[in-house]
């Protein structure tokens, strides 16, 4: 079954604030869906929301007011923590408005003996268990740790909304967490909740459509980024990659722009392997790249253990650009690619890879139409297809770019017609190397293509169609800020 992260929910989720659909209206489909089952299990009685801080707890506030006008249903809501405190806009929104409802009671706790003390989970028919959703983090703090206690030694009914409070969305070791009957998990089913652990903690899961616009999760947005972003910052420096680039012979322009894009994009060494002969001139474009010279004029065999000895030094290598297509070098590319556990091969590397991927390496490709022809490809409707059957994730560069990893697919549609200038497929390369150091190939081909887009955007409104590979380069960290 597919399923998802909550780091992608909350890139589709700023993805759809982007597009000009709000969070608060996702929240009101939300906490109608939470409303209905409410109703639909107890018909009439008591119930208790017992809501978090966040978005979690917003969503019990929006089925609270539902179910206010329900003569048949009497509701509580018990906020753990000062009203004050509520984190978000939304949530706060729909708190506000509950004292112009018919609500029973609302009462706001700050230690699990209050709660005990009101009487009311005992009073209850059902419990909606809305106090942490997928914005979880570290282990569980008080009051919250106590209050699932009380829910779990409760014989009541309980409604998950999105998760059950305590349990990682994304499948990770949970130490404590409420038991559910029943998870409401909003529009997608999460990737936590589809494994047998999840089992012990919820019995039954539905996944509820909250009216996401298909575009939000279709297409590379903002949002995307900002999950991206929001991982960079949390990381210290030291571990934002080790990028190998091995490129040049022919060529010596194609690493050097490959090179000084990935260091924009954040990493914080790359090195590249280029043929003796144009080591040098790569090394003169900037101090910022190291240079290690290999064996001859292209890349050939003999450089094969030399590479192998670089590779295990750096995280992801990226390899392709201006190699050439000489029957040495395309030897040479075959038998450095089983050594590489990260990869992007782009460009002539791309006519030395043999598919399906080897074992032990995860691979993004980024061929152009062409390129991506000589693999066997078709177009833009294949690449799900290609990704699944050869294990690549792929990033088709087109006036659309369409990036795949065989699960899900999505289209970028930042960048310009001035973008055909030389040099920009291994700017992209560049900066895919540098994001794949910290996340999934996904997630770094998607981001990667709309950086590149979005910085090459920017260079377009300085330069025009007189934008150079170099321009782009230079407008990465205003795309990333
Ligand atoms: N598109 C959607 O998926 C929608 C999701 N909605 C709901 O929003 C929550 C996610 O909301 P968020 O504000 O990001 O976080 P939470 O409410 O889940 O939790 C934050 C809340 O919890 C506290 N907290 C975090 N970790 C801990 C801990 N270890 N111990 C104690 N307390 C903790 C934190 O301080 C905050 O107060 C999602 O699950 C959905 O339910 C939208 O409403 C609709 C669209
Ligand atoms: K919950």
């Amino acid at each position: 079954m597919r399923s998802i992260t909550s780091s992608r929910m909350r890139a589709i989720d700023a993805n759809c604030e982007y597009l000009g659909l709000k969070g608060l209206q996702l929240m009101e489909n939300a906490g109608a869906a939470i409303a209905r089952e409410v109703k639909e299990r107890i018909g009439s009685g008591k119930v208790i929301f017992i809501a978090g801080r966040g978005n979690n707890g917003g969503d019990a506030f929006v089925a609270a007011r539902h179910l206010a006008s329900d003569p048949d249903v009497t509701v509580y809501i018990a906020l753990v923590g000062n009203a004050t405190r509520i984190r978000t806009d939304d949530a706060r929104h729909n708190f506000n408005i509950l004292k112009h409802c018919n609500i029973e009671g609302i009462t706001e706790i700050t230690d699990a003996s209050q709660l005990k003390k009101k009487g009311w989970i005992d009073d209850a028919d059902i419990i909606v268990d809305a106090l942490l959703g997928t914005g979880i983090s570290g282990k569980l703090r008080e009051p919250e740790s106590t209050v699932i206690d009380m829910i779990n030694d409760s014989d009541k009914q309980v409604i998950a909304v999105d998760v059950p409070s305590g349990f990682d969305p994304d499948g990770g070791d949970i130490d404590k967490a409420v038991i559910a009957d029943i998870t409401l998990t909003f529009h997608e089913m999460k990737t936590g909740l589809t494994t047998s652990l999840a089992r012990e903690y919820t019995s039954e899961v539905k996944v509820v459509n909250i009216g996401v616009c298909t575009d939000a999760e279709r297409y590379v947005g903002s949002g995307d980024l900002k999950v991206l972003q929001k991982r960079h910052a949390d990381s210290h420096k030291g571990n934002s990659g080790r990028i190998l680039i091995i490129g040049g012979g022919p060529y010596s322009g194609a690493p050097a722009l490959a090179a000084m894009a990935a260091l924009r994009t954040g990493a914080d060494i790359v090195t590249v392997a280029a043929p003796a002969s144009v080591a040098g001139t790569i090394a003169s474009y900037s101090p910022n790249i190291i240079v290690r010279p290999l064996s001859s004029d292209v890349l050939c065999e003999e450089d094969v253990g030399t590479i192998a000895e670089l590779i295990t030094s750096h995280d992801v290598v990226v390899i392709g650009m201006g190699l050439g297509r000489a029957e040495r070098t395309k030897t040479a590319i075959s038998k450095i690619i089983p050594f590489c556990k990260k990869v992007v091969v782009d460009a002539d590397g791309l006519y030395g890879i043999e598919l399906p991927v080897p074992e032990d390496t995860t691979m993004i490709i980024t061929p152009h139409a062409g390129e991506f022809r000589s693999l066997g490809g078709h177009g833009a409707d294949d690449v799900q297809a290609f990704s699944r059957e050869n294990g690549p994730t792929v990033l088709l560069k087109g006036k659309e770019d369409t990036i795949s990893n065989g699960e899900r697919v999505a289209i970028n549609s930042t960048g310009n017609a001035g973008m055909t200038v030389g040099g920009t497929g291994d700017v992209l390369a560049g900066i895919s190397g540098a994001l794949f150091a910290t996340s999934s190939p996904m997630e770094a081909a998607c981001c990667a293509a709309f950086i590149n887009g979005a910085a090459g955007d920017l260079a377009f409104e300085d330069k025009g169609y007189g934008l150079l590979a170099t321009d782009v380069i230079d407008r990465i960290t205003d795309v990333m800020k």
